[in-house]
């Protein structure tokens, strides 16, 4: 049987992400290799000329899966039946902006594209938001979407999980395969939390095996939450390929699910589990199934975990008021 394409949009497809991101998602690798797809290009005007170009070279990939291209400047063109949304796009921070000017520089991008999404997307629209500060931009483009259901909008926190499995294999001596159950918690910033009390290492408490509470707190955390940081210098510009793989990891999860005895992380619009407001998008440990996540529930949260939690939930709530008093949401 034929199947019909899944319509994805990218924004900022002319960007470093979208260009490590549309190969990828072209050859079946966000949703799988047997699902056919169709993109949509949004970039702003100035962008659409590298956009164009970009779209040459994913037509002399030949890739069997990718039945069409469109590329425009309007976000209501873009998200016009769009099934996945990747809002990648986002104002960076440059010289002398506060983060209050730079909340409201992508209050305008994620604002419209939020309506245009509430006005113009498939019933079935998911979103993932990568554009950085990702879970208050998440937050600002599901504001102005009330008709769709808010569980659709999501941030990114995947990479930091990646970077986390890592970091850890590194220190166990085991491959990331080894790895379950790792958690981020909070946002997708330097206040991030990443768990390691839940996680195994083939097989065994990952806490356990560390047996080192030093280098967790000053060792593996930094190096996770500042990661970001530590590219940039390294690179000269913000991780990309990394950053791409990461998205491609956490709608393949969503869409298709997570394996059995693990999770992933997401930033999702809290239910108040674990003692996050609701509403706030933080990152969670998640299961998926069906196309649809859940927070994994009943996990004992130690004092050393609780206070890192809730730090970076204060961050979370204190960009909402930020976005709220700019009246974004
Ligand atoms: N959540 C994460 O883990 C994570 C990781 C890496 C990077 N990021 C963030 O992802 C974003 C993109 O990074 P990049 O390296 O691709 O940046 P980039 O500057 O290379 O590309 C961004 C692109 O977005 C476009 N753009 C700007 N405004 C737009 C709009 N209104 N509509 C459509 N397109 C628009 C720009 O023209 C540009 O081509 C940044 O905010 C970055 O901080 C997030
Ligand atoms: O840290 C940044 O500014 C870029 C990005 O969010 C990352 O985590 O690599």
């Amino acid at each position: 049987m034929t199947r019909t394409p899944v319509n994805v949009t990218v924004t900022g497809a002319a960007g470093q992400i979208g260009y490590a991101l549309l190969f990828r998602i072209a050859s079946g690798q966000l949703l799988g290799a047997d699902v056919p797809v169709k993109l949509r290009l949004l970039e702003i005007t100035p962008a659409l000329k590298a956009a164009e170009g970009t779209a040459m070279e994913l037509d002399d990939c030949a890739f069997p899966l990718l039945q069409g291209i469109d590329i425009t400047d309007d976000p209501n063109v873009a998200f016009d039946g769009t099934n996945v949304g990747l809002l990648v796009g986002a104002r960076p921070r440059t010289k002398g902006m506060e983060r209050g000017d730079l909340l409201e520089a992508n209050g305008g991008i994620f604002k419209p594209q939020g309506k245009a999404i509430n006005d113009h997307a498939a019933d079935d629209v998911k979103v993932l938001v990568v554009g950085n500060p990702a879970n208050t931009n998440a937050l600002i483009a599901q504001a102005a979407a009330p008709d769709v259901p808010a569980e659709r909008f999501t941030a990114m926190t995947r990479l930091d999980h990646n970077r986390a499995l890592t970091q850890l294999a590194k220190k166990t001596g085991s491959t990331v395969a080894d790895i379950k159950r790792l958690t981020i918690w909070g946002n997708h910033s330097a206040t991030q939390y990443p768990d390691i009390f839940h996680a195994t290492v083939a097989g065994k408490n990952a806490a356990e095996v560390v047996n080192d509470e030093k280098w967790l707190a000053e060792d593996f955390i930094p190096t996770v939450a500042k990661r970001g940081a530590a590219i940039i210098e390294a690179r000269g510009a913000s991780s990309a390929a990394s950053a791409a793989n990461a998205a491609i990891d956490h709608v393949y999860s969503w869409v298709n699910g997570t394996a059995d005895g693990d999770w992933v992380s997401m930033g999702i619009p809290s239910d108040g589990s674990y003692g996050v407001p609701e509403g706030l998008i933080s990152s969670f440990p998640v299961t998926c199934k069906d196309g649809k996540y859940e927070i994994v529930q009943g996990l004992e949260i130690n004092e050393f975990s609780r206070a890192r939690i809730d730090a970076s939930v204060k961050e979370l709530e204190e960009e909402r008021e930020a976005v709220r008093g700019l009246g974004l949401i």
